[in-house]
C-alpha cells in the first residue's frame, strides 16, 4: 500500500469513531403514499448501503447499511397514477380549482414541518449520497430559500393575473392554471434541492403530482413523507419507488401524464418521452447530460482560473451538472496553469462527510470508481497521462481525483459526460478549437472562460453565449442564483427553470375574456367578488 492509499484506508472510521450527532439508525421504510392513505408494504425491500465504510474488528471494510424502502411495483405505481388523475379531475379536482392564497397557506405549512426535520434530512444526506455536513445543510437552506421565494414570485404572479385588460373591445383576465399530472423524478447528486426546484412549483401551481424519489437519495424523502399527506389534499401528492424499469414505463405509456419532469439523463428523458402514446399533449421539463468546458486564455490570470477550476470541477466530487467537465488551456501557459492546478488539488481535505471542511468524500454511485479508471485506461491508451500523484486511486467508494493531460478527441472523456473527479486538459493554440468543440458537442449548458482583455473576451460572448445557455467569465460554472434562468442547449436540457420559470413550466397562460359592455363589466365585477378567494388583492375592477 502506498502512501496516499494508506492516507484514503485512514479516513474510514470503524463504528464507534462516527460522532454521536452523526450515529444515524437506519430507517425502515414501510410506506407509501397514494391517493392521500399511508398504504403499508408488506413486499420486497430495497437495501440501501452508505458511501460511508466501516471498518470492522477484524480490519475489513464494510459499507455501512442504514435503511431499506420498498420495491413497489407496476401495480402500486397504476394506483398512484389513477389516485393523481382522480385528485386532479379533468381540471375540477379540489386542488387545482383552490384559490392560490389557500395554496400557498397549505405550502407554508410544508415548510414548517420540513424545517422540523432539518437534522434527520442532513445527516440522510451525508450518509446516502456522501455530501459533506457544509454542502448538506448548504443544500436544504437552499431549498427552504428556494420555496419561499416561490412562494413569493406566485403572489406576484397571481396579482398580475388579477388586473383585468381591456384591448380592442374585449376585457380579459389572463391567468396562470395548472397543466394536469405530473411525473417527477429527480436526480442522486442533489436528491433535495434539484427534486424540489421542480416538485415544489408543479404543486403550486396546482397539478398532482406522481412522485419517484432518486435511487440514491430514496431515504432522505422519508422524514417529509407523511407532511406531504397531512399539508395536500388527497391525491395531490403520490409516490412511487422501486426499479425504474418496471414502474416508469407502465406510467407513461398510459398517456395520463401531461408533464414529464426529469433531471437526469438525455437517454433516458427520450426512451421515457417516446412511450407516451400522444406526444404531442406532453410537456417536459428536463435537465440532463452536460460537459462544461472551462476555457483559459493566454492572458488568463492563472491564479483566478485554477482557482475558480477546482472549485468547478471537484465541488462534490465534480458530480454536479454545472461542474466544469474538461479544461481547455492556451498552451502557451498549460504548464503554469497544470503545476498551480495540481497543487491546489493536493491541498484539498478528503475525508469523511461530517468532517470540517473537507473537500473531497466518498461516491455513491457504487460502479463510478471502476467507470473512471476505465475512463484513465482510454485516455492513457490514447496517449494522456495523469499528471497528479495518486490521481486515480480507488479505495471502496473513495476516488481520488485525477488530471488527464494532454487530451484528445480520441479519448472517451473528451466527450462523454464523466460526472466524477476526473479532470481533462486540452491546449489549444487558437481559441476557435475550443469554440468549434462547443458547436460539434452534442451539450449545450455552460462554459466558463478565463482571460484579463475585456475586448476579447467581449467578442468570444455572442459565439458561446449562441452554444451554451450560459457564459461565465472569470467564474466557474453554476446554476445559482437560483432566480437566474437555469436550462442548456441541444441535449443538455428542455424548459427553463428557476423560480419564476418553474412557475411558468408547470402552467399554462389561460384567458377569461369577454366584450367590453356595461352588462359584462357588471358581470365581471359579480363574478371577482364571488371568486374573491382566487385573488390576492382585485376586489373590484371596474
Ligand atoms: O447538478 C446540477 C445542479 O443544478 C448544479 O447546481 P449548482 O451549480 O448550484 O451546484
Amino acid at each position: 500500500m502506498n502512501n496516499l492509499q494508506e492516507k484514503i484506508t485512514a479516513i474510514f472510521p470503524t463504528a464507534d469513531q462516527i460522532p454521536d450527532a452523526y450515529q444515524i439508525q437506519p430507517v425502515h421504510q414501510k410506506e407509501y403514499l397514494v391517493g392521500g392513505e399511508m398504504r403499508q408494504w408488506t413486499g420486497k425491500t430495497q437495501d440501501v448501503y452508505s458511501p460511508v465504510y466501516i471498518k470492522g474488528a477484524d480490519g475489513k471494510f464494510e459499507s455501512k447499511y442504514i435503511g431499506s424502502f420498498p420495491i413497489t411495483d407496476t401495480a402500486e405505481a397504476m394506483e398512484a397514477l389513477d389516485a393523481a388523475v382522480k385528485a386532479f379531475d379533468s381540471g375540477r379536482g379540489e386542488w387545482p380549482t383552490m384559490s392560490v392564497t389557500e395554496r400557498i397557506t397549505c405550502m407554508e405549512n410544508f415548510v414548517k414541518k420540513m424545517l422540523a426535520k432539518k437534522t434527520e434530512i442532513v445527516n440522510l444526506l451525508m450518509f446516502e449520497i456522501g455530501k459533506s455536513l457544509a454542502d448538506s445543510i448548504k443544500e436544504f437552506d437552499r431549498t427552504v430559500e428556494y420555496i419561499y421565494d416561490t412562494i413569493d414570485c406566485l403572489k406576484d404572479i397571481d396579482r398580475a393575473s388579477s388586473r383585468f385588460k381591456i384591448e380592442q373591445g374585449i376585457i380579459g383576465q389572463i391567468r396562470r392554471s395548472p397543466f394536469g399530472v405530473v411525473l417527477c423524478m429527480g436526480p442522486f447528486n442533489y436528491p433535495l434541492n434539484e427534486t424540489y426546484t421542480t416538485l415544489i412549483p408543479a404543486i403550486l401551481m396546482g397539478n398532482t403530482i406522481l412522485f419517484k424519489p432518486p435511487k440514491h437519495g430514496t431515504l432522505l424523502h422519508y422524514p417529509m413523507l407523511q407532511a406531504f399527506k397531512e399539508c395536500f389534499p388527497k391525491g395531490v401528492v403520490n409516490t412511487i419507488y422501486g426499479r425504474g424499469a418496471n414502474v416508469v414505463p407502465p406510467i407513461m405509456q398510459s398517456g395520463k401524464i401531461n408533464i414529464l419532469t426529469l433531471i437526469g439523463s438525455s437517454k433516458v428523458a427520450n426512451d421515457l418521452k417516446k412511450m407516451h402514446p400522444k406526444l404531442n399533449r406532453l410537456r417536459a421539463v428536463l435537465g440532463l447530460d452536460a460537459k462544461n468546458a472551462g476555457i483559459v486564455l493566454k492572458n488568463a490570470d492563472v491564479e483566478l482560473a485554477v482557482k475558480e477550476c477546482i472549485l468547478g470541477s471537484l465541488s462534490f466530487n465534480g458530480q454536479r451538472c454545472t461542474a466544469i467537465k474538461i479544461i481547455w488551456v492556451h498552451r502557451s501557459i498549460a504548464k503554469k496553469f497544470l503545476n498551480r492546478f495540481t497543487e491546489e488539488l493536493e491541498k484539498l481535505k478528503f475525508g469523511m462527510p461530517w468532517e470540517a471542511g473537507v473537500n473531497l468524500t466518498p461516491l455513491p454511485e457504487p460502479n463510478k470508481p471502476a467507470y473512471l479508471t476505465e475512463c484513465i485506461e482510454d485516455a492513457k491508451a490514447n496517449g494522456a497521462e495523469v499528471i497528479n500523484e495518486g490521481g486515480g486511486t480507488v479505495v471502496n467508494s473513495f476516488f481520488y481525483p485525477a488530471v488527464l493531460y494532454p487530451v484528445n478527441n480520441k479519448m472517451k472523456v473528451y466527450e462523454e459526460e464523466q460526472f466524477g473527479p476526473l479532470i481533462p486538459v486540452v491546449p489549444f493554440d487558437d481559441v476557435e478549437e475550443p469554440i468549434q468543440y462547443l458547436i460539434d458537442s452534442s451539450h449545450g449548458q455552460q462554459v466558463s472562460i478565463f482571460g484579463t482583455n475585456s475586448h476579447q473576451i467581449a467578442n468570444l460572448i455572442d459565439p458561446l453565449v449562441n452554444q451554451v445557455s450560459r457564459v461565465n467569465i472569470n467564474a466557474q460554472c453554476q446554476r445559482g442564483p437560483d432566480t437566474f434562468p437555469f436550462t442548456g442547449r441541444k441535449d443538455s436540457a428542455e424548459g427553463t427553470l428557476s423560480v419564476e420559470d418553474a412557475l411558468r413550466a408547470f402552467s399554462i397562460r389561460t384567458v377569461v375574456a369577454t366584450k367590453e359592455t356595461a352588462d359584462n363589466k357588471q358581470i365581471f365585477n359579480e363574478i371577482v367578488e364571488d371568486h374573491s378567494s382566487h385573488f390576492l388583492s382585485t376586489k373590484y375592477i371596474f
